[in-house]
């Protein structure tokens, strides 16, 4: 029987799972199933889940954010040098309402920083990111932008930091994804040797409640899917990100201490032919104060072509999406995103 129909609810979700990441790492397979389990019945019900006990120690978020913060206080024509559209490959600076993430709305409202896989960067052979060999076909990959050294002291070495942690824990998900989806741990193991995997810095300035509710068209970041296999998101403790259920009501994802969310992005969606939810998601700063957070988007491969998975398709259920490569489709995404302020 296809892996949906044993596993879908019958009712839409209302609050998002916290799932116990402790096992990641264990070796006894019963855990690994009982944990892919967890994460299997969230990836075809809600396509959202927070994790704990992730791993990421609290002192390299907490570092990575306080640099975040002061980025953000840079003076514009010093964020404005860096800006996202003097590169070829989405690295750099995202000024105010310079995203327009969902199609019907005018602009979003945070700014952000954008870094990615950097084949000038020396990662340890434990990670993901490989220094050699990069840039192969790849337009997400290639040269990151800094701030000068001068400007902002000791910023990079933290952001990197995170950015290391965070892929790493995202690899460590791939062979629970895999079970998951009932296929052997390894499925994607040759497909994330060079992973597309940007990861920004995002500052949401707080908006009026009741300038949202007059003229919803400008908010933090517009409803959208995300594109690639899967998002992990820190979030501060402010509230904003909401997730859309299967009947249409927006769910409020709150902030948990000490937990990230992991959502599920269109790269699995295509692959698992909508088994696993890419889930409609916005961000509105309501509160009053600043907002941070801080995505990193995990794609495969850029040329790894996303075909549907055999225990997702059938008779009854044939595959919807066109065979295309997990690269373009993340880089057409994106210059659609980004065209709405092209220089
Ligand atoms: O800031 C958030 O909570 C969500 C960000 C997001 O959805 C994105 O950058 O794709
Ligand atoms: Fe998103």
């Amino acid at each position: 029987m296809l892996l949906s129909n044993r596993h879908r609810t019958d009712s839409t979700f209302e609050e998002i799972p916290i799932i116990d990441l402790s096992a990641v790492s264990s070796t006894d397979p019963v855990k690994r199933r009982e944990l892919a389990d967890l994460i299997r019945d969230a990836c075809i019900n809600v396509g959202f889940f927070y994790i704990n006990n992730h791993g990421i120690p609290n002192d390299v978020i907490t570092a990575a954010v306080e640099a975040g913060k002061r980025f953000f206080t840079l003076p514009d024509h010093v964020k404005m040098d860096l800006d996202i559209h003097k590169t070829d490959n989405f690295k750099g600076y995202t000024a105010l309402l310079g995203e327009n993430t969902d199609p019907n709305g005018r602009g979003d409202l945070h700014e952000g920083f954008d870094i990615g896989w950097d084949s000038s960067l020396i990662f340890d052979t434990s990670s993901a990111l490989l220094s050699d060999d990069a840039t192969a076909g790849a337009a997400m990959t290639g040269t990151n932008v800094w701030p000068p050294e001068d400007v902002l002291p000791g910023f990079k070495e933290p952001v990197l930091a995170y950015y290391r942690a965070a892929v790493d824990l995202g690899r460590s998900l791939f062979p629970l994804f895999a079970l998951a989806l009932d296929l052997e741990e390894d499925f994607f193991k040759e497909k994330i040797t060079k992973p597309a995997a940007i990861m920004r810095l995002l500052h949401y300035p707080p908006q009026k409640a009741s300038t949202v509710e007059k003229d919803g068209s400008v908010i933090g970041i517009g409803a959208h899917t995300d594109y690639e296999c899967f998002t992990i998101l820190w979030q501060d403790s402010v509230g904003a990100l909401q997730v859309q259920n299967t009947a249409g009501k927006w769910i409020d994802a709150v902030p948990i201490p000490g937990t990230l969310v992991v959502n599920l992005g269109d790269q699995f969606a295509r692959w698992t032919n909508d088994v696993f939810k890419s889930t409609l998601h916005r961000a509105i700063n309501k509160s009053g104060v600043e907002r941070y957070s801080i995505p990193l988007f995990f794609g495969t491969n850029y040329d790894v072509l996303l075909e549907p998975i055999p225990s997702c398709v059938s008779e009854d259920m044939p595959a919807k999406y066109d065979v295309i490569t997990a690269g373009e489709y993340v880089k057409s995404r994106l210059e659609a995103t980004y065209s709405h302020s092209a220089l």
